[in-house]
């Protein structure tokens, strides 16, 4: 997978570069690029935003600008990419969107700032038939989309082949079954006085699976009752519907 940024702070995504992400990158199944977009200004301040037509607070950023820069980034590769824009007036990015966009062949991420990107550069892409997807990350502002970028390109970087040591564990993920994960123990058995569950201790692998299966619905329950509410019917068995 081909992986671009474009942003006016390059150095905000260096993180891309660290631990699992650097790993892959470094054993070639991730190709990353990162670019400043300050590189397609043309005057001398390097301006990237002005005032928003019909008044109001902040900037908007300018529309001839990005077109340069996502032209000269897509003729970069052959390959199309999904060009995502990380917006708080987008749609939900969920478990269900990183595994979508895993199966992309190449992501290019639109990196606004201020108060957003001119509606015409999204306009345009769409214009000329380019899959642009703008999405949330969550329900609070940010300053800009780079902290959105770590965050989705982390969750769907790991979901690549060969990336995670043990694919297993993509699929136990909390979300991968619909439910929030349960609570997890490891040594010592007893600390500051707190034991681990006996059950976890007793090698009865059905009773475990059980015992983390409800520990997970009532999690659920608790804390996501709308993730509860959205499983589809065959997703509880009749001992989950026992619980
Ligand atoms: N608040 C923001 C400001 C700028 C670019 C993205 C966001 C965003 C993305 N997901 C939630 O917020």
């Amino acid at each position: 997978m081909r992986i671009d940024v474009i942003t006016i702070f390059p150095g905000y995504l260096a993180p891309l570069r660290e631990a699992l992400l650097g790993r892959a990158i470094a054993a070639g199944l991730v190709d990353l690029d990162v670019h400043d977009l300050r590189d397609w200004t043309h005057d001398v301040h390097q301006a990237v935003d002005d005032a928003p037509y019909g008044g109001g607070p902040g900037m908007v950023m300018r529309p001839q600008v990005w077109g340069e820069a996502l032209d000269a980034v897509l003729a970069r590769d052959a390959r199309t990419p999904r060009i995502v824009v990380p917006t708080p007036a987008g749609r939900p990015f969920t478990q269900a969107t990183a595994q979508e966009w895993a199966g992309a062949e190449r992501l290019l991420f639109a990196c606004g700032r201020y108060e957003g990107i001119d509606q015409r550069v999204v306009d345009d892409a769409r214009g000329r038939g380019l899959p642009v997807d703008e999405v949330s990350i969550g329900d609070y502002v940010l300053v800009g989309g780079e902290a959105a970028v770590l965050v989705m390109v982390e969750a769907v970087v790991r979901l690549l082949p060969g990336v995670l040591g043990n694919p297993a564990s993509a699929e136990q993920d909390s979300f991968s079954d619909g439910l929030l994960e349960g609570p997890a123990y490891t040594r010592p058995e007893t600390w500051r006085g707190l034991a681990v569950p006996e059950v976890l201790r007793s090698g009865n692998h059905a009773a475990i699976a059980r015992w983390r299966r409800d520990r997970a619905l009532e999690r659920t329950a608790q804390r996501r009752p709308d993730l509860l509410a959205a499983l589809p019917e065959r997703a509880l068995d009749k001992a989950d519907r026992a619980f």
